[in-house]
């Protein structure tokens, strides 16, 4: 039987722990087709970003239509997107192909603070891009960037939510993976109307790259099942807390959140 599909538009790690490499397990983890329209290829291992290349905007437009038009896509996200010219084509080609469903991970740098978007690019993602989209997926320095709102307790979580929603999405996802000081890791997702908070444990481990990644991925694995976007966020915040506390240590630096245990027990 023919799975449904979906579709990432975002970076190659040559490390295979984020970018399209995450997309691309996760999607198969979750038992959905992964298409995919390259923007850029990093240079980079578990200790950091050492560079990238961004791929042509016309090139990453043709690829997204190539799929569009022959295969179909049950449901986008986008990841790394490098650059604002890209980011403004991207947009441009949504409005010329049905996607379905719209992840939008405002990628901005990677966790170890090293840039993976061209300054002014940001800007382009929330004016370009968040309009379009179905749901959104900030981190907390994301956050911050994007709404200058610091993000410490629950009260702020919900301001940021809040202040995120004005950018047009039709929902938020504000991830608190970055939280210091609490026991549980909290998520809240919000359509302005319902505030629903996703908490569970906080594992004790140095490797979660690809975290966020991850997490947008599995959720746009199931709305291209056809799940609503609260059930879908429900079922990924379940996905990606396994996949942390089965992470693994690969490198002398942060090691990737692992889907490996869909396999089931291996030696
Ligand atoms: N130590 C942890 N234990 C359990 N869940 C976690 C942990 N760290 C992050 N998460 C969860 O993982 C998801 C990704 O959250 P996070 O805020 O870390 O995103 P991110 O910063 O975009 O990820 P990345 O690490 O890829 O940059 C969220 O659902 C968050 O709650
Ligand atoms: C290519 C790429 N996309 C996204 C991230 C963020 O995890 C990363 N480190 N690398």
């Amino acid at each position: 039987m023919t799975p449904k599909t979906a579709l990432t538009i975002a970076g190659s790690d040559s490390g295979g722990g984020a970018g399209i490499q995450a997309d691309l397990r996760t999607f198969f983890a979750n038992g959905v087709h992964g298409l995919v329209a390259l923007t850029a290829v990093t240079v980079q291992n578990s200790l950091g970003v050492q560079g990238f290349t961004e791929i042509p905007a016309d090139v990453v437009t043709a690829q997204i239509k190539a799929v569009a038009s022959d295969m179909g896509v049950n449901a986008a996200k986008t990841g790394m997107l490098a650059t604002a010219e890209i980011i403004r084509s991207v947009a441009k080609t949504l409005d010329e192909v049905e996607v379905g469903p719209f992840v939008v991970d405002p990628v901005a740098a990677s966790m170890t603070g090293d840039p993976l978007l061209r300054e002014d690019a940001l800007e382009a993602i929330r004016m370009e891009l968040f309009p379009r989209a179905t749901l959104i997926t900030p981190n907390l320095d994301e956050v911050r960037l994007l709404t200058g709102v610091s993000v410490v307790d629950a009260a702020s979580q919900r301001a940021a939510a809040e202040a995120l929603l004005e950018f047009g999405s039709r929902w938020v996802l504000v991830k608190g993976g970055h939280m210091t000081g609490t026991a549980d890791c909290v998520d809240l997702l919000s359509d302005g109307r319902e505030y629903i908070t996703l908490s569970g444990p906080r594992y004790e481990t140095e490797n979660t790259h690809g975290g966020g990644d991850t997490l947008a991925s599995a959720i746009t694995a199931s709305l291209a099942k056809g799940a609503s976007v609260p059930d879908a966020v429900a079922a990924g915040k379940k996905f990606i807390e396994r996949c942390v506390a089965e992470a693994y240590p690969l490198g002398a630096g942060v090691g990737p959140v692992s889907p490996f245990w869909v396999l089931g027990p291996r030696e």
